[in-house]
């Protein structure tokens, strides 16, 4: 089995996932290749269900192998993502404070996030999802003051010697 990144936006999964090793996928680069547009385009032009029946789809077909994972932040919504992930034994949260995520998305250029046009909205989101990103967890990593290197490597030394 390999590892799965989960945690909010801007937490770091897109960036911790491409330096864990040579078979990565990034789930939300898989969805823009299956729908052919940015997914903020696909929420504008059809809906946020709509783009969660291509994530469930994708994530269902993807778990099945043995590939770095780095999960949408949203992927713990749907239930049976979340029985898929307790089943697996190295599932990865990367957390940290809102504020810290909120400033990260912010000034992120690359990347636009449907999702993050409201900080109240987007906070609310932010605390729904903890207890399903802490049920489903095998390791928690603070990311805050933390570089991409001392996280990946936090992580590696979790499974280095079992
Ligand atoms: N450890 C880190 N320290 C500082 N900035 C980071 C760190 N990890 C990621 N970032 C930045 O935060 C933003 C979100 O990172 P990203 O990997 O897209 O997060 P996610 O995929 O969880 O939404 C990007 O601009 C990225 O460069
Ligand atoms: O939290 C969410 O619901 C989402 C997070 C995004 O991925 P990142 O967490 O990598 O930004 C992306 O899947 C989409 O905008 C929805
Ligand atoms: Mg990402």
């Amino acid at each position: 089995m390999s590892i799965i990144l989960i945690g909010f936006m801007g937490a770091g999964k897109s960036t911790i996932a491409k330096r864990l090793g040579k078979e990565v996928v990034d789930l939300d680069q898989l969805i823009e290749l299956r729908i052919g547009m940015p997914i903020a385009d696909f929420f504008a032009e059809f809906s946020e269900l709509e783009f969660r029946k291509v994530e469930n789809e994708i994530f269902q077909e993807v778990i099945e192998k043995d590939w770095i994972i780095a999960t949408g932040g949203g992927i713990v919504e749907n239930e049976k993502n979340r029985t898929a992930l307790a089943a697996h034994s190295q599932v990865v949260y990367l957390t940290s404070d809102f504020d810290t995520l909120w400033q990260r998305i912010i000034n992120d250029d690359l990347t636009n996030r449907p999702l993050a046009q409201d900080k109240t909205k987007a906070k609310d989101l932010f605390e729904q999802r903890q207890k399903y990103y802490e049920a489903v967890a095998d390791l928690v990593v603070e990311v805050a003051q933390k570089s991409p290197e001392e996280i990946v490597a936090e992580i590696q030394n979790k499974w280095r010697n079992e």
